[in-house]
């Protein structure tokens, strides 16, 4: 049966890239907004990979998915972008052995203004933004800062994926479920500086630094695993995440949209509203509920020193960032 009327429309960039082919089935399946809400796929990929996305969009068209309405191709990002009430923004370019993500800011910032005054332009009123291509947090301040029109809340930047990579260090160490772990948080910039912070965290209501009861592995393995695993994927697989990462992306827009379980929050670079003194402006990870199709940074949590220093030295990096990205002119 085709899908129904007034699909969601999900725009999604770097379509024919390694995670736009992890990610654009799953949302057509319905995995990403749910098994009731149609959405028609807007893929922008640059012209030399047009091909590329046809052919991903003829296999989008061999599942039949119930779900899906329509698959557009563009290469212009104001087309891409008009209408959109949720904007994927991957394509970018992927580091490789032996960069920072940071490396990457000359050659990927210059995508996201452009691609963030297209969204001005054009999306929907409840357009929402998730972008993904690193340096993430600083290509969302871009992207936002192009904007000006479009609630700032509505941009942000994922951390998910190492959120989702510190529930399986600390899962596989105390031989519990994920499901079981909860009050996790990434603190700070998608980069090597990121603090996965166990402080507040629980496995199964008793506090997870007691069922750990072992600083050292949490300073000297936990924390640099989970800041330095997209390094030792690429290290292992030649390639940076891509499933993973996807996944992410399915899991970060999901939340958003349906909200975090009732005592439980999740982890997503948003715009700092100056909490936890992190600069106001800045796309900065916290822990963050979601209620209304809303993220709201956890109030109030208590840091201690340690926790101080690691957010400290993660937005120091992303003080710098901005800084760069202004002297390229980019914002
Ligand atoms: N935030 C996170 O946790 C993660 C972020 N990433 C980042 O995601 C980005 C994409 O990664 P992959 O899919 O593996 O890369 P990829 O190289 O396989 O695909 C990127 C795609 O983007 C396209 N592209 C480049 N410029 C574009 C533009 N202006 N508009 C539309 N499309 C454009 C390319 O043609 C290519 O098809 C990279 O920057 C990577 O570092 C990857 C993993 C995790
Ligand atoms: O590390 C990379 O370059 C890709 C990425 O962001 C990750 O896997 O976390």
């Amino acid at each position: 049966m085709p899908a129904a009327a007034n699909p969601v429309h999900v725009t999604v960039t770097g379509a024919a890239g390694q995670i736009g082919y992890a990610l654009l089935f799953r949302i057509a399946s319905g995995q990403l907004l749910g098994p009731d809400t149609p959405v028609h796929l807007h893929l922008l990929e640059v012209p030399q990979a047009l091909k590329a996305a046809e052919g991903t969009a003829m296999e989008l068209d061999d599942c039949a998915f119930p779900l899906l309405a329509g698959v557009d191709i563009h290469d212009d990002a104001t087309a891409a972008f008009a209408g959109a009430n949720v904007a994927l923004l991957v394509g970018a370019r992927p580091r490789t052995a032996g960069m920072e993500r940071g490396d990457l800011l000359s050659a990927n910032g210059g995508i996201f203004g452009p691609q963030g005054a297209a969204i001005n332009a054009g999306a929907a009123d409840d357009v929402r933004v998730l972008v993904v291509g690193n340096p993430a947090n600083t290509n969302a301040y871009i992207a936002q800062q192009h904007a000006p029109d479009v609630p700032a809340d509505r941009f942000t930047a994922m951390t998910r994926l190492d959120h989702n990579r510190a529930l399986a260090q600390v899962a596989a160490r105390t031989g519990s479920s994920v499901d079981d772990i909860a009050r996790l948080a990434i603190w700070g910039n998608h980069s090597a500086t990121q603090y996965p912070d166990l402080s507040h965290a629980t496995i199964a209501g008793r506090p997870a630094l007691e069922v750990i009861d072992d600083e050292g592995w949490v300073h000297e393995t936990f924390i640099p695993t989970v800041a330095k695993r997209g390094a030792a994927i690429i290290e292992a697989r030649g390639a940076s995440s891509a499933a993973s990462a996807a996944n992410a992306a399915i899991d970060h827009v999901h939340t958003w949209v349906h909200g975090t379980p009732a005592g439980d929050w999740t982890s997503a670079g948003v715009v700092s509203d100056g909490s936890y003194g992190v600069p106001a402006g800045l796309v900065a990870s916290f822990p963050v509920t979601a209620t209304g199709g809303a993220f709201t940074i956890v109030p109030g949590l208590e840091l201690d020193a340690f926790s101080r220093a690691r957010i400290d030295a993660s937005v120091a990096e992303l003080v710098e960032e901005r800084e760069a990205v202004r002297a390229l002119g980019l914002v």
